[in-house]
């Protein structure tokens, strides 16, 4: 038996295997780290600049950009805390509890005690040097574990408000780390981020939780995770009770044969390790168990990969000789081969630090490096395909093929644009995605990226595809959580931190490229990495400055707050002149709020948070035109515009363009459509500009289609019968060069103002025809219960509430849906729970005695189309229908016509005050 402390730092070189490394001894290595910052920057500790990039290619290999995925509440901030406590980078464990942990660090999310920013933090995990280190021989006869490895964590956010946000944090990890209440099992909330995971290849490992609170059920768990979310569980540890039902203690893993005891109230650096023989005197039980979780492990592996069962037949077919390196590559081959649909699945319980040190080795031996991860999608000029196919030639030449066989009319200008794609490409020379805009009070807004390709060097021109411009990147951060070392690049594969950027907000893709050129050639402008459809905002609220002279100011700060999070929105209502801010939960604009108003300082009040309800047509409204004829600024404007207005009904706005189709878009739910029969477009010769004889000079045609486009969208920000913005409407915009255009007096506002008049007077011409309705959003509603609330929850659902029950589920796996709910091809096959192995929970050995009934504790989950109005408040009731057990998540369905009762009620509300 191995006394504690074992874990010490092997001799030359990491002899140990998997579990067994967790050597670390926190504070000599973050004083190592200290040491070495302090050196680099001559004493001052937080920022220096290195002349040459310590980070180089060939670190790629021992990378990790990982992070935790989960529902509420599930641990993942304390499990966080403990990484970072193991791996030597804080000196105490902080606590959520006390509101003293490294990652929340927003003091909204320290005072909530839930994490809301993704924050990206990069630590070393053996402790030491990580990839940053001396280049390594890697001892192909030990796992990856063996030497330091550099983890980039993004802490994702786990409440169903930052949907978006998740989605976007997700998108840059190359590997995840599921994490399981062990008592909640997997809610309806995991499934969800699990699914979205899923829309991007991501490969993951499962961590379940908690396990030493009472009612915790390790098997359980394992047995959901197989039916709820479709995967073969690959059950690596078992959970270690004590005499079999005690208290948990440690765990037996089945990877290495070996029990890990952790000492009761201990900080879970000292643990006790012992072999099975050990294992069979001290907890016969336990041993007995683990040589079936072992037996089990390696069938599951056998039948997904060909390579282990070589070395099974060489083990003559002992399972319990197959060696742990074996497995463990088994597994990493499993978990890289997403068609195997194989999830490792580990066991512990955080708070009281015990199974993370072998879930951070796991982390190393299982998880992808960046060059292993799967291809990141991207968008380029019409088609969608991974960078890795585009860089290397393959997608442009599928699109030159597709574009050859619809080279006519419309189509003819992708075309030609596309004509020398090879040449556009080679010309890139990084290509990141910013993954997180925040404003960090010392050091202003921080713009976190993860490079893709190439390499982002310090001051090298950045052109932002999302937004058409171009701006410098003066400096670049490694971040340490609170922590900054000054760079010179950042290169693929890391994820680093560009400060001084004006424009660049969340979500945006970013190149650089060779030449002096403002814009980078086509089709690379349009370049963009795994975009994200962002639903429509369902909430929203007034925000007032508390003086004229504040409102420059709470201007700014809203920009801001639109860099950092673009599922916000900043209308204005140009009637009563109040600015709107909406968004995509109650919670989301309350945060919204405390950072506007607490973090950033605006001077500013809020009103009440209120849902965005929509108007839409009935039928079309009359052709009407409208001539705008001012002075405006001392210079005379003048301009005509003719409107339509009609309903989209389900029709798709390219099939009604044509060649005098200008410009035909769907922006927030509308279509717009701009025509200009006569115009006589032509791409000129010299520089493939359009032109067109009928444009005055200083007049250029994409700026006549902007200033038309924001006169229509103006006009359909008030409906004209209940004042909602307008929903699910097509408006057509006809410019008649010989009637609409005056020569130099036609100005891009005069035009604006035209499309403005001319779609209001349109919208006005359907009170007196076809009408308009009011639209509310309707929710895509998943609730988890058990068995005996199920009936009442339904009940509540679909009589007092007005919902549709869309299917009671217990072991089909929900589709996945993206940000905008619209589900996903991801739909596996459901898994026989009879094929799973899982060890028994403490209650289900006989010897306990108390059978708790299975009926009671069965989860089901509820899917159900709800109105949003009637979910407001929701949790609260259904905590109390459930004995506190339900829980639920929602995600915009659409925008549903009313009913003329319901829509009569709703305004009566709204009349006396929400
Ligand atoms: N008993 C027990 N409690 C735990 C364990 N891990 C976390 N908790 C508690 O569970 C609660 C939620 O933990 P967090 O770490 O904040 O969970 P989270 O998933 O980060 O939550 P969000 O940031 O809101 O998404 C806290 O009160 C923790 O102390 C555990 O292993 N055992």
């Amino acid at each position: 038996m191995v006394a504690a402390p074992l874990l010490r730092r092997p001799q030359a070189g990491w002899k140990s295997v998997g579990s067994t490394l967790y050597t670390t001894r926190a504070g000599s290595v973050r004083s190592a780290l200290q040491v070495k910052i302090a050196q680099l920057t001559g004493g001052h500790p937080r920022f220096f600049s290195t002349a040459v990039s310590r980070w180089q290619t060939d670190t790629l290999d021992r990378t990790r950009n990982i992070g935790i995925i989960a529902h509420i509440d599930a641990g993942k901030t304390t499990t966080t805390e403990r990484m970072l406590f193991y791996s030597g980078f804080t000196r105490r464990i902080g606590d959520v509890d006390e509101g003293s942990t490294v990652t929340d660090f927003l003091p909204a999310e320290r005072a909530r005690g839930i994490t809301i920013q993704s924050a990206a933090i990069t630590f070393h995990w053996p402790p030491g040097e990580g990839a940053d280190g001396q280049q390594v021989d890697r001892d192909p006869n030990l796992p990856r574990s063996a030497v330091s490895h550099t983890i980039n964590l993004i802490d994702t956010p786990g409440h169903a408000d930052f949907t978006f946000e998740v989605l976007r944090s997700l998108r840059i990890l190359d590997g995840a780390v599921c994490i399981l209440d062990g008592v909640a099992g997997v809610e309806a909330q995991t499934e969800q981020v699990w699914h979205q995971a899923s829309t991007y290849n991501i490969p993951r490992i499962i961590y379940v939780n908690k396990l030493d609170r009472d009612g915790a059920a390790f098997g359980r768990t394992v047995r959901e995770v197989s039916s709820r979310l479709a995967v073969y569980p690959a059950v690596c540890q078992i959970p270690w009770f004590d005499g079999g039902n005690g208290a948990f203690v440690g765990v037996a893993d089945a990877v290495n044969l070996q029990g890990l005891r952790y000492k009761a109230g201990d900080d879970g650096r000292s643990v006790k390790m012992l072999n099975l023989e050990q294992l069979e005197t001290e907890e016969p039980s336990l041993a007995q168990e683990l040589r079936r979780a072992r037996i089990a492990l390696v069938e599951l592996l056998s039948e997904k990969d060909d390579a282990i069962v070589e070395e099974f037949f060489e083990c003559d077919e002992d399972h319990l000789a197959v060696s742990p390196k074996s497995i463990i590559d088994s597994l990493r081959r499993c978990v890289l081969d997403q068609s195997t649909r194989v999830i490792p699945v580990f066991a512990g319980a955080s708070f009281r630090n015990m199974g993370v040190q072998p879930l951070l080795d796991s982390v190393v031996n299982l998880l992808p490096s960046p060059p292993e991860s799967p291809d990141p999608e991207v968008s380029i000029g019409g088609v969608t395909g991974g960078l890795r196919r585009l860089l290397s030639g393959d997608l442009i030449l599928e699109q030159n093929e597709k574009s050859a066989a619809s080279v006519k009319g419309k189509k003819k200008k992708k075309a030609s644009a596309l004509t020398d794609p090879k040449d556009a490409i080679s010309k890139l020379q990084s290509c990141a995605l910013a993954f997180k805009v925040v404003n960090d009070p010392k050091r202003g807004v921080l713009v976190y990226v993860r490079v893709y390709s190439g390499s982002l060097d310090r001051n090298s021109l950045l052109f932002n595809t999302n937004l058409h411009l171009s701006e410098r990147a003066p400096r670049l951060l490694k971040m340490y959580a609170n922590d900054a070392v000054e760079v010179d690049s950042i290169p693929a594969g890391h994820i680093g931190v560009v400060v001084g950027l004006k424009h660049a907000r969340t979500g945006d893709t970013l190149l650089s490229y060779a030449g002096n050129k403002p814009t980078p050639p086509e089709p690379l402008t349009s370049l963009q990495l795994r975009p994200i459809n962002v639903p429509p905002p369902v909430f929203f609220t007034s925000v007032e400055p508390h003086s004229l002279s504040e409102e420059k100011r709470m201007h700014e700060t809203l920009a801001l707050l639109l860099r950092e999070d673009p599922s916000l929105h900043v209308s204005m209502d140009e009637e009563s002149g109040q600015t709107l801010l909406s968004g995509m939960g109650e919670l989301h604009l309350e945060i919204a709020r405390d950072r506007l108003i607490n973090d950033l300082k605006a001077k500013a009040s809020m009103g009440h948070i209120e849902i965005s309800y929509r108007e839409t047509v009935l039928g079309a409204s009359n052709a009407i035109t409208k001539t705008f004829d001012r002075e405006v600024a001392g210079r005379r404007g003048k301009a005509g515009c003719t409107a339509i207005i009609e309903p989209i009904d389900g029709r798709d706005i390219s099939d009604a363009a044509d060649e005098d189709t200008l410009l035909a878009e769907t922006v927030e739910g509308n279509q717009i459509l701009i025509r200009a029969p006569g115009l006589q477009v032509e791409h000129s010769s010299r520089n493939d500009e359009e032109v067109s004889p009928f444009l005055p000079p200083g007049l250029d045609l994409s700026s006549l289609r902007a200033a038309l486009q924001n006169g229509a969208l103006a006009a359909l920000a008030r409906g004209p019968q209940f004042t909602f913005p307008m929903h699910n409407t097509r408006t057509t915009l006809i410019l008649n060069p010989e009637e609409h255009l005056f020569g130099n007096d036609t100005t891009t506002s005069a035009l604006s103002a035209a499309a403005r008049q001319a779609t209001s007077a349109a919208l006005r011409d359907l009170l007196a025809g076809a009408g308009t309705v009011m639209m509310e959003p309707v929710m895509n509603v998943i609730i988890s219960v058990d068995e005996a609330s199920l009936g009442s929850v339904v009940h509540d659902i679909s009589s007092s509430r007005g919902g549709h029950i869309i299917s009671l589920d217990e072991e089909v796996p929900l589709s996945a849906t993206d940000a905008s709910g619209t589900p996903t091809d991801d739909n596996p096959p459901p898994i026989d729970p009879k094929r799973i192995y899982a060890p028994p929970d403490p209650f289900e050995t006989p010897s306990v005695g108390v059978e708790i009934p299975v009926s009671v504790s069965r989860p089901r989950t509820i899917t159900a189309k709800v109105p949003l109005k009637e979910m407001v408040g929701y949790l609260k009731h259904l905590r109390s229908l459930t004995a506190g057990r339900g829980t639920f998540v929602m995600s915009v369905d659409r925008f549903e016509n009313m009913s003329a009762p319901r829509q009569k009620a709703v305004l009566a509300e709204l009349r006396g005050g929400f």
